[in-house]
Protein backbone atom coordinates (compact mmCIF):
# COMPACT_ATOMS: atom_id res chain seq x y z
CA UNK A 1 0.00 0.00 0.00
CA UNK A 2 1.07 3.39 -0.68
CA UNK A 3 2.98 4.65 2.18
CA UNK A 4 1.45 7.88 2.77
CA UNK A 5 -2.10 6.27 2.89
CA UNK A 6 -2.54 6.28 6.69
CA UNK A 7 -5.57 4.53 8.69
CA UNK A 8 -6.01 6.86 12.06
CA UNK A 9 -5.32 4.66 14.85
CA UNK A 10 -8.66 5.10 15.97
CA UNK A 11 -10.09 3.75 12.71
CA UNK A 12 -8.13 0.59 13.78
CA UNK A 13 -9.55 0.94 17.37
CA UNK A 14 -12.92 0.96 16.28
CA UNK A 15 -12.46 -1.94 14.22
CA UNK A 16 -10.82 -4.11 16.62
CA UNK A 17 -13.32 -3.44 18.93
CA UNK A 18 -16.44 -4.17 16.54
CA UNK A 19 -14.40 -7.72 15.97
CA UNK A 20 -14.16 -8.54 19.28
CA UNK A 21 -18.04 -7.01 20.01
CA UNK A 22 -16.97 -4.44 22.71
CA UNK A 23 -19.01 -2.71 19.98
CA UNK A 24 -22.31 -4.79 19.07
CA UNK A 25 -25.67 -4.30 18.00
CA UNK A 26 -26.54 -3.58 14.40
CA UNK A 27 -27.02 0.10 15.46
CA UNK A 28 -24.29 0.64 17.51
CA UNK A 29 -21.95 -0.50 14.62
CA UNK A 30 -23.27 1.59 12.11
CA UNK A 31 -22.67 4.24 14.57
CA UNK A 32 -19.37 3.36 15.52
CA UNK A 33 -18.10 2.98 11.97
CA UNK A 34 -19.36 6.66 10.65
CA UNK A 35 -18.29 8.13 13.53
CA UNK A 36 -14.78 6.44 12.76
CA UNK A 37 -14.95 7.66 9.57
CA UNK A 38 -15.44 11.13 10.56
CA UNK A 39 -12.36 10.67 12.91
CA UNK A 40 -10.35 9.94 9.82
CA UNK A 41 -11.83 12.77 8.09
CA UNK A 42 -10.83 15.33 10.69
CA UNK A 43 -7.32 13.94 11.82
CA UNK A 44 -6.37 13.14 7.74
CA UNK A 45 -2.79 14.53 6.55
CA UNK A 46 -3.13 14.06 3.70
CA UNK A 47 -1.71 16.41 1.02
CA UNK A 48 -4.22 15.26 -1.72
CA UNK A 49 -7.57 15.12 -3.25
CA UNK A 50 -6.36 11.59 -4.03
CA UNK A 51 -4.88 10.60 -0.73
CA UNK A 52 -7.52 12.08 1.18
CA UNK A 53 -9.75 9.49 -0.94
CA UNK A 54 -7.56 6.46 -0.79
CA UNK A 55 -7.32 6.94 3.10
CA UNK A 56 -10.85 7.06 3.55
CA UNK A 57 -11.68 4.09 1.08
CA UNK A 58 -8.65 2.13 3.13
CA UNK A 59 -10.49 3.26 6.40
CA UNK A 60 -14.06 1.64 5.28
CA UNK A 61 -12.61 -1.41 3.79
CA UNK A 62 -10.74 -1.90 7.82
CA UNK A 63 -13.90 -0.94 8.80
CA UNK A 64 -15.94 -3.42 6.37
CA UNK A 65 -13.75 -6.52 7.01
CA UNK A 66 -14.57 -6.81 10.98
CA UNK A 67 -18.27 -8.59 10.83
CA UNK A 68 -20.58 -9.73 7.90
CA UNK A 69 -23.82 -10.11 8.76
CA UNK A 70 -25.04 -6.85 9.77
CA UNK A 71 -25.77 -4.79 6.86
CA UNK A 72 -25.80 -1.35 8.96
CA UNK A 73 -22.10 -1.32 8.49
CA UNK A 74 -21.64 -1.38 4.49
CA UNK A 75 -24.58 0.57 4.74
CA UNK A 76 -23.02 3.41 7.17
CA UNK A 77 -19.85 3.52 5.17
CA UNK A 78 -21.56 3.49 1.46
CA UNK A 79 -23.22 6.78 3.24
CA UNK A 80 -20.43 8.69 4.41
CA UNK A 81 -18.44 7.49 1.05
CA UNK A 82 -21.03 9.06 -0.82
CA UNK A 83 -20.91 12.40 0.68
CA UNK A 84 -16.76 12.30 0.39
CA UNK A 85 -17.29 15.04 -2.80
CA UNK A 86 -14.90 18.16 -3.69
CA UNK A 87 -11.71 19.41 -5.07
CA UNK A 88 -9.65 20.32 -2.25
CA UNK A 89 -8.78 18.32 0.58
CA UNK A 90 -10.59 20.71 2.80
CA UNK A 91 -13.82 20.72 0.69
CA UNK A 92 -13.01 16.58 1.04
CA UNK A 93 -12.83 17.07 4.72
CA UNK A 94 -15.75 19.26 5.20
CA UNK A 95 -18.14 17.28 3.05
CA UNK A 96 -16.91 13.95 4.75
CA UNK A 97 -18.06 15.25 8.09
CA UNK A 98 -21.01 16.43 7.30
CA UNK A 99 -22.28 13.37 5.88
CA UNK A 100 -21.01 11.31 8.80
CA UNK A 101 -22.93 13.38 11.15
CA UNK A 102 -25.70 13.69 9.30
CA UNK A 103 -25.94 9.56 8.82
CA UNK A 104 -25.25 9.56 12.96
CA UNK A 105 -28.38 12.27 13.47
CA UNK A 106 -30.42 10.14 11.01
CA UNK A 107 -30.00 6.74 12.72
CA UNK A 108 -30.72 8.52 16.32
CA UNK A 109 -34.16 10.25 14.97
CA UNK A 110 -35.19 6.96 12.68
CA UNK A 111 -34.91 5.09 16.50
CA UNK A 112 -36.60 7.44 17.72
CA UNK A 113 -39.49 7.60 15.16
CA UNK A 114 -39.86 3.81 15.17
CA UNK A 115 -40.18 3.53 18.75
CA UNK A 116 -43.21 5.33 18.12
CA UNK A 117 -44.40 3.27 15.59
CA UNK A 118 -43.42 -0.13 17.30
CA UNK A 119 -45.48 1.82 20.83
CA UNK A 120 -48.87 1.32 18.82
CA UNK A 121 -48.49 -2.25 18.90
CA UNK A 122 -48.31 -2.39 22.50
CA UNK A 123 -51.14 -2.26 24.60
CA UNK A 124 -51.12 -1.11 28.64
CA UNK A 125 -50.62 -4.56 30.72
CA UNK A 126 -48.70 -6.38 27.67
CA UNK A 127 -45.76 -8.92 27.98
CA UNK A 128 -43.28 -9.27 25.58
CA UNK A 129 -40.74 -11.91 24.78
CA UNK A 130 -37.09 -10.78 23.54
CA UNK A 131 -34.34 -12.11 22.02
CA UNK A 132 -30.48 -11.25 22.40
CA UNK A 133 -30.12 -7.11 22.69
CA UNK A 134 -31.72 -4.90 20.17
CA UNK A 135 -31.59 -1.19 21.09
CA UNK A 136 -35.12 -0.60 18.46
CA UNK A 137 -36.85 -3.10 20.21
CA UNK A 138 -35.91 -1.00 23.30
CA UNK A 139 -37.13 2.08 21.68
CA UNK A 140 -40.18 0.40 20.91
CA UNK A 141 -40.80 -0.19 24.96
CA UNK A 142 -39.44 3.29 25.82
CA UNK A 143 -41.96 4.98 23.78
CA UNK A 144 -44.60 2.68 25.02
CA UNK A 145 -44.15 3.66 28.80
CA UNK A 146 -43.73 7.33 28.14
CA UNK A 147 -46.97 7.11 26.94
CA UNK A 148 -47.65 5.26 30.67
CA UNK A 149 -48.34 1.94 29.40
CA UNK A 150 -47.32 -1.39 31.75
CA UNK A 151 -45.30 -3.90 30.20
CA UNK A 152 -43.69 -6.95 31.35
CA UNK A 153 -41.06 -8.92 29.60
CA UNK A 154 -39.84 -12.33 29.51
CA UNK A 155 -35.84 -12.16 28.08
CA UNK A 156 -34.49 -15.32 26.34
CA UNK A 157 -30.25 -15.23 27.86
CA UNK A 158 -28.93 -15.84 24.21
CA UNK A 159 -26.20 -17.68 24.66
CA UNK A 160 -23.62 -17.92 23.63
CA UNK A 161 -22.59 -14.66 24.66
CA UNK A 162 -25.64 -13.61 26.91
CA UNK A 163 -26.85 -10.63 25.29
CA UNK A 164 -29.88 -11.53 27.24
CA UNK A 165 -28.38 -10.17 29.98
CA UNK A 166 -27.93 -5.98 28.61
CA UNK A 167 -31.65 -6.25 27.73
CA UNK A 168 -32.87 -7.53 31.08
CA UNK A 169 -30.68 -4.37 32.54
CA UNK A 170 -31.83 -1.96 30.22
CA UNK A 171 -35.46 -3.00 30.42
CA UNK A 172 -35.03 -2.70 34.46
CA UNK A 173 -33.74 0.88 34.16
CA UNK A 174 -37.31 1.23 32.15
CA UNK A 175 -39.45 0.24 35.26
CA UNK A 176 -40.35 -2.98 32.75
CA UNK A 177 -40.21 -6.00 35.33
CA UNK A 178 -38.14 -8.86 33.71
CA UNK A 179 -38.39 -12.75 33.60
CA UNK A 180 -35.07 -14.36 32.71
CA UNK A 181 -35.21 -17.49 31.36
CA UNK A 182 -33.21 -20.22 29.05
CA UNK A 183 -33.45 -20.19 25.59
CA UNK A 184 -34.73 -23.63 25.42
CA UNK A 185 -37.55 -22.19 28.04
CA UNK A 186 -38.86 -20.20 25.11
CA UNK A 187 -41.34 -22.53 23.70
CA UNK A 188 -43.01 -23.18 27.43
CA UNK A 189 -43.62 -19.63 27.98
CA UNK A 190 -44.67 -18.65 24.55
CA UNK A 191 -48.35 -18.95 25.81
CA UNK A 192 -48.17 -16.28 28.35
CA UNK A 193 -47.17 -13.44 26.04
CA UNK A 194 -48.75 -10.91 23.77
CA UNK A 195 -45.60 -10.26 21.19
CA UNK A 196 -42.70 -11.43 20.55
CA UNK A 197 -39.99 -8.75 19.60
CA UNK A 198 -36.67 -9.11 18.14
CA UNK A 199 -34.20 -6.71 16.01
CA UNK A 200 -32.86 -7.40 12.66
CA UNK A 201 -29.09 -7.19 11.42
CA UNK A 202 -30.52 -7.19 7.68
CA UNK A 203 -33.20 -7.65 6.25
CA UNK A 204 -33.49 -9.21 2.49
CA UNK A 205 -35.85 -8.16 -0.49
CA UNK A 206 -37.67 -11.62 -0.04
CA UNK A 207 -38.74 -10.71 3.50
CA UNK A 208 -36.36 -12.73 5.42
CA UNK A 209 -34.99 -11.42 8.49
CA UNK A 210 -31.65 -12.00 9.77
CA UNK A 211 -31.39 -11.90 13.42
CA UNK A 212 -29.18 -13.21 16.33
CA UNK A 213 -28.73 -17.29 16.28
CA UNK A 214 -32.13 -18.58 17.55
CA UNK A 215 -34.57 -16.11 16.30
CA UNK A 216 -35.57 -18.42 13.68
CA UNK A 217 -36.69 -20.89 16.54
CA UNK A 218 -38.18 -18.64 18.26
CA UNK A 219 -40.92 -17.55 15.43
CA UNK A 220 -41.51 -20.86 14.41
CA UNK A 221 -42.45 -21.66 17.86
CA UNK A 222 -44.52 -18.09 17.97
CA UNK A 223 -46.80 -19.00 15.07
CA UNK A 224 -47.52 -22.19 16.26
CA UNK A 225 -48.86 -20.57 19.50
CA UNK A 226 -50.27 -17.93 17.71
CA UNK A 227 -48.06 -14.99 19.15
CA UNK A 228 -47.47 -12.32 16.61
CA UNK A 229 -43.62 -11.89 16.22
CA UNK A 230 -42.46 -7.98 15.68
CA UNK A 231 -38.91 -6.98 14.19
CA UNK A 232 -37.98 -3.72 14.67
CA UNK A 233 -35.71 -2.41 12.49
CA UNK A 234 -34.21 0.92 11.12
CA UNK A 235 -34.14 1.11 7.33
CA UNK A 236 -30.33 0.92 7.06
CA UNK A 237 -30.98 -2.75 8.38
CA UNK A 238 -32.26 -3.23 4.48
CA UNK A 239 -29.53 -5.19 2.54
CA UNK A 240 -29.33 -3.53 -1.01
CA UNK A 241 -27.46 -6.20 -2.26
CA UNK A 242 -29.95 -9.02 -1.98
CA UNK A 243 -32.34 -7.20 -4.40
CA UNK A 244 -29.77 -7.97 -7.00
CA UNK A 245 -29.85 -11.77 -5.57
CA UNK A 246 -26.88 -11.75 -3.32
CA UNK A 247 -27.61 -13.74 0.13
CA UNK A 248 -26.39 -11.99 3.28
CA UNK A 249 -23.34 -13.76 4.96
CA UNK A 250 -23.83 -15.78 8.11
CA UNK A 251 -20.60 -14.76 10.77
CA UNK A 252 -19.46 -18.03 12.04
CA UNK A 253 -17.47 -16.90 15.05
CA UNK A 254 -15.38 -18.71 17.17
CA UNK A 255 -15.35 -22.02 19.35
CA UNK A 256 -14.39 -20.62 22.30
CA UNK A 257 -17.66 -18.88 22.96
CA UNK A 258 -19.15 -21.65 23.66
CA UNK A 259 -16.63 -24.19 25.16
CA UNK A 260 -13.10 -23.84 26.80
CA UNK A 261 -10.16 -26.47 25.24
CA UNK A 262 -10.34 -28.92 28.33
CA UNK A 263 -14.00 -29.63 28.13
CA UNK A 264 -13.65 -30.12 24.68
CA UNK A 265 -11.25 -32.49 25.16
CA UNK A 266 -12.97 -34.45 27.89
CA UNK A 267 -15.59 -34.97 25.69
CA UNK A 268 -13.98 -36.30 22.85
CA UNK A 269 -12.58 -33.61 20.74
CA UNK A 270 -16.19 -33.40 19.13
CA UNK A 271 -16.08 -30.80 15.81
CA UNK A 272 -17.89 -27.40 17.04
CA UNK A 273 -20.00 -25.41 14.77
CA UNK A 274 -21.00 -21.49 16.00
CA UNK A 275 -23.02 -19.63 13.86
CA UNK A 276 -23.87 -16.05 14.97
CA UNK A 277 -27.02 -15.39 13.22
CA UNK A 278 -30.00 -17.37 11.08
CA UNK A 279 -32.91 -16.26 8.98
CA UNK A 280 -35.93 -16.61 9.50
CA UNK A 281 -38.75 -16.74 6.58
CA UNK A 282 -41.09 -13.91 5.94
CA UNK A 283 -44.05 -16.48 6.62
CA UNK A 284 -43.09 -16.63 10.35
CA UNK A 285 -43.24 -12.88 10.86
CA UNK A 286 -46.46 -10.81 11.21
CA UNK A 287 -45.18 -6.69 11.02
CA UNK A 288 -41.50 -5.14 10.37
CA UNK A 289 -41.76 -1.77 12.27
CA UNK A 290 -39.35 0.58 10.58
CA UNK A 291 -39.15 4.42 11.55
CA UNK A 292 -41.06 4.81 7.80
CA UNK A 293 -44.17 3.01 9.19
CA UNK A 294 -44.64 -0.84 9.77
CA UNK A 295 -44.44 -3.43 6.88
CA UNK A 296 -45.75 -7.02 6.53
CA UNK A 297 -42.41 -8.31 5.52
CA UNK A 298 -43.47 -9.53 1.81
CA UNK A 299 -43.60 -5.64 1.38
CA UNK A 300 -40.44 -4.63 2.28
CA UNK A 301 -39.12 -4.96 -1.51
CA UNK A 302 -41.28 -1.95 -2.73
CA UNK A 303 -39.34 0.13 0.33
CA UNK A 304 -36.29 -1.34 -0.18
CA UNK A 305 -36.76 -0.43 -4.44
CA UNK A 306 -37.62 3.49 -3.55
CA UNK A 307 -34.95 3.60 -1.32
CA UNK A 308 -31.81 2.02 -2.93
CA UNK A 309 -33.16 2.41 -6.65
CA UNK A 310 -30.13 1.53 -9.13
CA UNK A 311 -27.28 -0.37 -7.66
CA UNK A 312 -24.33 1.32 -7.07
CA UNK A 313 -20.80 -0.67 -6.60
CA UNK A 314 -18.85 -0.33 -2.65
CA UNK A 315 -17.17 2.62 -3.26
CA UNK A 316 -14.35 1.03 -0.61
CA UNK A 317 -13.76 -1.10 -3.68
CA UNK A 318 -13.68 1.57 -6.33
CA UNK A 319 -11.09 0.27 -8.78
CA UNK A 320 -7.14 1.05 -7.91
CA UNK A 321 -7.15 0.89 -4.37
O1 LIG B 1 -28.50 -9.73 16.76
C1 LIG B 1 -28.27 -8.69 17.37
C2 LIG B 1 -26.93 -8.37 17.93
O2 LIG B 1 -25.97 -9.35 17.60
P1 LIG B 1 -24.44 -9.16 18.14
O3 LIG B 1 -24.51 -9.04 19.62
O4 LIG B 1 -23.75 -10.41 17.65
O5 LIG B 1 -23.88 -7.93 17.46
C3 LIG B 1 -29.34 -7.65 17.49
O6 LIG B 1 -30.61 -8.24 17.62
C4 LIG B 1 -29.37 -6.81 16.19
O7 LIG B 1 -28.06 -6.36 15.89
C5 LIG B 1 -30.28 -5.61 16.31
O8 LIG B 1 -29.77 -4.69 17.25
P2 LIG B 1 -30.12 -3.12 17.15
O9 LIG B 1 -31.62 -3.05 17.16
O10 LIG B 1 -29.50 -2.50 18.37
O11 LIG B 1 -29.54 -2.59 15.88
Amino acid sequence: MDPHIRVRPEVRRVADDIGTMEIRGAAKIADAAASALRTQAVESEAETPETFRAELRAAARALHDTRPTAVSLPNALRYVLHGMEGATVEDLRSNTVAAADRFCDRLERSQTDLGAVGANRLKDGDRIMTHCHSTAVLACVEAAVEQGKELTAIVKETRPRNQGHITAERLHELGVPVTLIVDSAARRYLNDVDHVMVGADSIAADGSVINKIGTSGLAVNARDRGTPVVVAAQTFKLHPGTLTGQSVDIEMRDESEIISPEEKAAIGDPTVVNPAFDVTPPRYIDAIVTERGQFPPESIVMLMRELFGEQTTEPWLESGQ
